[in-house]
């Protein structure tokens, strides 16, 4: 039985994420936290009535002597600190939080290799979304012209999206350096080419009834490529969290994307 706490449960992921911990045969629920909570139980949840697991508002109550994987699904303000809690206490993490800056991860990283521990950080637990970041990156190799849209809901915290991030990192990491757009354009509205991350575009949409969606446009003399995934329900995440978290004990190290436990 590999035990879990879920952080962020109270909010989308982490309800879906406690109901699939729950569910699943090898996976036991040691306990579940979020600052927001008022209950003591989370049998108190109507929902939740028959599991009587511990339910922590912060991290003095957290038992960790029991536990083996942190699942956190919180905000961005939040996941370095119980990342780093969770790698200091001996519980592996694995993070579908966005929004930790490069030098997060890497410190992060260094935490885990002081402490002798695995983990995995997953801007993406959706199987679309893993295999358009690798056809993006095949692409790119041949088509160096490309933007990213990213497409979610407005409840969403960050942007650009994780997922749009660590697609143009894949970018980036087979793509020459390039220069691609009129190299005299101009914004008349600040903004409007979107952001840059190494000379490709990011464009960011937040619209209520989105979930989560991102588009890869490749252009070329006469031709265009698109790659899209869609998220149309957050049910789509959980069977990479479920892989995650079966096989996150592997993990010799603080590992980066879902691939690398596939
Ligand atoms: N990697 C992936 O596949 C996916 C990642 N996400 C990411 O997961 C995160 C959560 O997304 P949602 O569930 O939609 O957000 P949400 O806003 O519905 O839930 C966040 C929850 O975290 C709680 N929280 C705040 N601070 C906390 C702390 N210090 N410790 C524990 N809990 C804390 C909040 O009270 C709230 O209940 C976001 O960063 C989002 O980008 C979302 C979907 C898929
Ligand atoms: O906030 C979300 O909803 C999502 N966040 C992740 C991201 O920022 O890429 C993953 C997915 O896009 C859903």
């Amino acid at each position: 039985m590999v035990k879990v706490i879920v952080a962020g449960f109270k909010g989308s992921m982490g309800n879906k994420a406690t109901h699939m911990v729950i569910d699943h045969d090898d996976f036991e629920l040691v306990g579940v936290f979020d600052p927001t909570a008022t209950e003591q139980k989370l049998s108190e949840i109507a929902e939740f009535a028959a599991y009587d697991v511990p339910v922590y508002q912060d991290y003095e109550q957290i038992n960790t002597d029991q536990a083996d994987v942190w699942i956190d699904f919180t905000v961005p303000q939040a996941v370095y600190t119980n990342t780093k809690f969770a790698l200091e206490h001996g519980v592996r993490p694995v993070i579908g939080t966005t929004g930790l800056t490069d030098d997060q991860v890497v410190e992060l990283q260094q935490i885990a290799k002081e402490r002798k521990i695995g983990g995995l950080i997953a801007p993406n637990f959706g199987l679309s979304a893993v295999l358009l970041m690798q056809f993006a990156q095949q692409a790119a190799k041949y088509f160096p012209n490309v933007e990213i849209i990213e497409m979610h809901h407005d409840n969403k915290l960050d942007a650009p999206s994780g997922t749009a991030v660590a697609t143009a990192k894949k970018i980036a990491e087979v793509r020459e350096a390039h220069h691609q757009g009129n190299p005299d354009e101009k914004e008349t509205l600040a903004g409007a080419r979107g952001a840059d991350y190494e000379g490709m575009k990011i464009h960011s949409v937040r619209l209520p009834g989105y979930v989560a969606h991102e588009q890869v446009l490749f252009g070329a003399p006469g031709e265009a490529l698109t790659i899209r995934q869609d998220s149309f329900d957050r049910s789509s995440f959980m069977s990479g969290v479920a892989v995650a978290v079966a096989k996150v004990g592997t993990a010799q190290e603080l590992l980066v994307g879902l691939e690398n436990l596939l």
